[in-house]
């Protein structure tokens, strides 16, 4: 059938990432880029069209879905629910305190203009958070665990991102060896969000910038850093461009429990990625797909991963999924 039409809005590593994928997707098109930037700034690889993020409103026609790639600490909580009132749309929204809200502020205008939202698609949020949720519903006697690292966070990197006084910076996040262990020795500890992770941090400072200032800011952010114990380093920018400029990343999500007293079951889902935004925008993409058959099938409204039969995901037919796959 027709290609699923796809805009990209904000042009950043997911922007980039998302193009990439539409090209490993044969059933979807790249109708167009937008950016809040000068377009003509933007160096798009493989002739794709270039527009101000105010041209989206002619556009609305000539998009199926359109795949939010800001950035969760400002550009989503804003553009999600003016963008949904007027597309469907995937986001990767990943303040996790915070997604309640941001799923409330997004189902009013999809619901009102009968489009389909779909927050907080990824991997975690998103694909650790279904197995999350497989673990507790299979194995309800149980610990779930999920340890991410060590590698970059974009959300957090992001986050420092918009620290005055940072003119640029990466986070990378890095799981406790001694947790890990334990979890795996089957100890089903309980463990603190600070004994499970420590952050570490890389920044370059605007010329005449505070270092103190801008480390305070950074530790203390809530819902970011406040319950880590986290390292800033400041470097130069040749230092960054040189050194940080990979964003591997990867983690697991780890079920041990019993289904009766003789018998301990352990679930693991794990990933191992070479670059954290590619393989984020390529389960952005794959949602898209799915979003665009829940729309034509009335499903409106804001929606998450939970909300999203796996068939879905799939180009293929439910039929040739039971026939290959089942
Ligand atoms: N759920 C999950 O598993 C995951 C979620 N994420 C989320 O994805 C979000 C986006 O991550 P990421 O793409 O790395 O963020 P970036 O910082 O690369 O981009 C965010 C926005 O900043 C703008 N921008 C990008 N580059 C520049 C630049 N050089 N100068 C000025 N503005 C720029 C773009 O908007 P514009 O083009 O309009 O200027 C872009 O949309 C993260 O905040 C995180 O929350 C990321 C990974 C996993
Ligand atoms: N949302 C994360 C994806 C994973 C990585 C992560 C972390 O390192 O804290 N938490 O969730 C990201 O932005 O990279």
């Amino acid at each position: 059938g027709a290609s699923i039409r796809i805009g990209i809005a904000g042009y950043g590593n997911l922007g980039r990432g998302v193009q990439a994928a539409i090209a490993k997707n044969p059933d979807m098109e790249l109708v167009g880029v937008f950016t809040r930037r000068d377009p003509a700034t933007l160096s798009l690889a493989g002739g794709a069209s270039a527009f101000h993020m105010d041209e989206l409103a002619k556009h609305t026609d000539d998009i199926d879905v359109l795949i939010l790639c800001g950035g969760s600490k400002t550009d989503l909580p804003e553009q999600g629910p003016v963008l949904a009132a007027k597309f469907n749309t995937v986001d990767s929204f990943d303040t996790h305190a915070k997604i309640p809200e941001h799923f409330a502020a997004v189902d009013a205008p999809a619901t009102a203009a009968g489009k389909t939202a779909l927050i907080s698609a990824g991997w975690d949020p998103g694909m650790f958070s279904i197995n999350r949720v497989y673990g507790e519903a299979l194995v309800p006697d149980g610990q779930t665990y999920t340890f991410w690292g060590r590698g970059l966070s974009q959300g957090h990197s992001d986050a420092i991102r918009r620290v005055p006084g940072v003119a640029a910076g990466v986070q990378y996040t890095i799981p406790s060896t001694e947790a890990i262990a334990k979890v795996r020795a089957g100890e089903r500890p309980t463990l603190s969000t600070r004994e499970k992770h420590v952050r570490e941090c890389f920044v370059v400072l605007d010329e005449g910038a505070s270092a103190e200032t801008v480390r305070e800011s950074i530790v203390t952010m809530e819902h970011y850093f406040d319950q880590y114990d986290t390292t800033v380093n400041f470097i130069d920018a040749l230092t960054l461009a040189s050194e940080h400029s990979s964003m591997p990343h990867g983690g697991f999500v780890f079920r041990s429990g019993n289904t009766s007293d003789e018998h301990a079951q352990v679930i693991e889902y794990s990933l191992a990625l070479g670059s954290n935004p590619e393989f984020t925008s390529s389960v952005l993409v794959a949602y898209a797909r799915a979003v665009h058959k829940m729309n034509k099938a009335g499903q409106v409204g804001a929606k998450t991963v939970f909300d999203v039969a796996p068939g879905l995901l799939s180009p293929k037919s439910p039929e040739q999924l039971r026939a290959e796959q089942l």
